[in-house]
């Protein structure tokens, strides 16, 4: 799909890179020519899978152990990474997220997910851009956000409120950071099966309908596909996008937004319809 060395000057940080989705991005940006750092929480995570990526692609794959919700760990691990050269792009991809009545939630678990999501990106951002500006050279900013970010959710609600801070701050940095060269750009996935978003956000019995009925193309996102806009909004082609959020989903927003309330019609046999039509008024 694209020439193998897109992103070949690229030095660019997934934070949350050593597991899910963040693992593939960085798998394919690896294969696009770029050089890597990934950050977590868990050593044996991201060594694993950094030494996965060398063996597969020969990229360069740095790790780096940061808790995000950690300011100043966040800006040693710039300073650590800027030491040995500059990021060309950030991804603000690490997040943590549960189901539960909001009601029930205590002030911890609601920090929890705020302090990953929306100051980690925040602290991250910050910590990249204030570098680029003060060197006087552009960076690219990628956030992974939700739908949620606009419309909400239910039972997620720190994570559906970090994700929309995180939207506003992308969308408010293109414009004050843009003539610095700057730019920034989100990405909202829909159901793209990750261990941990399965785990923490779809026990059994918490769905009505499958997921593939939830989504429009009736299937769930592979990762490749949404690696593939990650690294094309981080190539030199994207160049001009700046501030905007693409929505990658298989059209599953908009028959949340549009379409929810007509769900049943979709297991009406012709017969029922051909009966529909026949007592209906048209
Ligand atoms: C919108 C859709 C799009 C987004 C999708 C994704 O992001 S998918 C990506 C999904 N990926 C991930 O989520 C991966 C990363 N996730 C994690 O690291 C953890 O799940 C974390 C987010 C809880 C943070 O961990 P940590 O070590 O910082 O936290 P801790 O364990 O020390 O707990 C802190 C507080 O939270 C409380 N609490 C915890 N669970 C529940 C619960 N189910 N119920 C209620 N409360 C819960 C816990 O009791 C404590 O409060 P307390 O009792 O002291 O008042
Ligand atoms: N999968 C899906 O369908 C969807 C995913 N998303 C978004 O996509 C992104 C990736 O999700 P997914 O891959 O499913 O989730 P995972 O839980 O698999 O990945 C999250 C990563 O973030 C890291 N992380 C979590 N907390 C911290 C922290 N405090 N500091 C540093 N790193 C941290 C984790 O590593 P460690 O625990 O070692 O720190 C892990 O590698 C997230 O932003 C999520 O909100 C949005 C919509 C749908």
């Amino acid at each position: 799909m694209f020439v193998t060395d897109l992103l070949k000057t690229k030095k660019i940080l997934v934070t949350g890179g050593g597991s899910g989705l963040g693992k593939s991005f960085a798998a394919r940006l690896a294969e696009l020519g770029a050089e890597l750092v990934i950050c977590g929480r868990r050593a044996d995570v991201l060594e694993t899978t950094a030494e996965e990526l060398r063996r597969a692609s020969g990229a360069k794959v740095a790790t780096a152990i940061c808790d995000i919700r950690d300011a100043g760990a966040v800006d040693e691990m710039f300073s650590r990474i800027w030491s040995e050269g500059p990021l060309d792009a950030l991804i603000n991809n690490a997040a943590g997220n549960f189901i539960a009545r909001t009601e029930t939630l205590s002030p911890r678990a609601i920090d929890a997910v705020l302090d990953i999501v929306l100051h980690g990106s925040f602290y991250c951002s910050v910590a990249a851009g204030k570098r680029w500006i003060a060197e006087g050279r552009g960076g690219s900013i990628l956030s992974i956000v939700s739908s949620a970010a606009n419309s909400g959710r239910a039972f997620t609600v720190p994570s559906a409120a970090a994700k929309a801070g995180v939207l506003a701050m992308m969308k408010s940095l293109a414009v004050e950071w843009g003539p610095h060269g700057i730019r920034t750009v989100s990405v909202a996935p829909g159901l793209f099966p990750t261990k941990a978003a399965w785990s923490q956000l779809y026990p059994d019995g918490s769905k009505l309908l499958s997921e593939e009925m939830e989504v429009p193309l009736r299937r769930t996102g592979q990762h490749e596909e949404i690696a593939n806009l990650v690294a094309y909004l981080l190539s030199d082609g994207a160049s001009y996008i700046n501030g905007d959020c693409i929505t990658i989903d298989g059209g599953r927003d908009l028959q949340n937004g549009g379409g929810s309330g007509v769900m049943g019609l979709f297991s009406w046999t012709p017969e029922r319809w051909d009966a529909f039509r026949a007592n209906s008024r048209g």
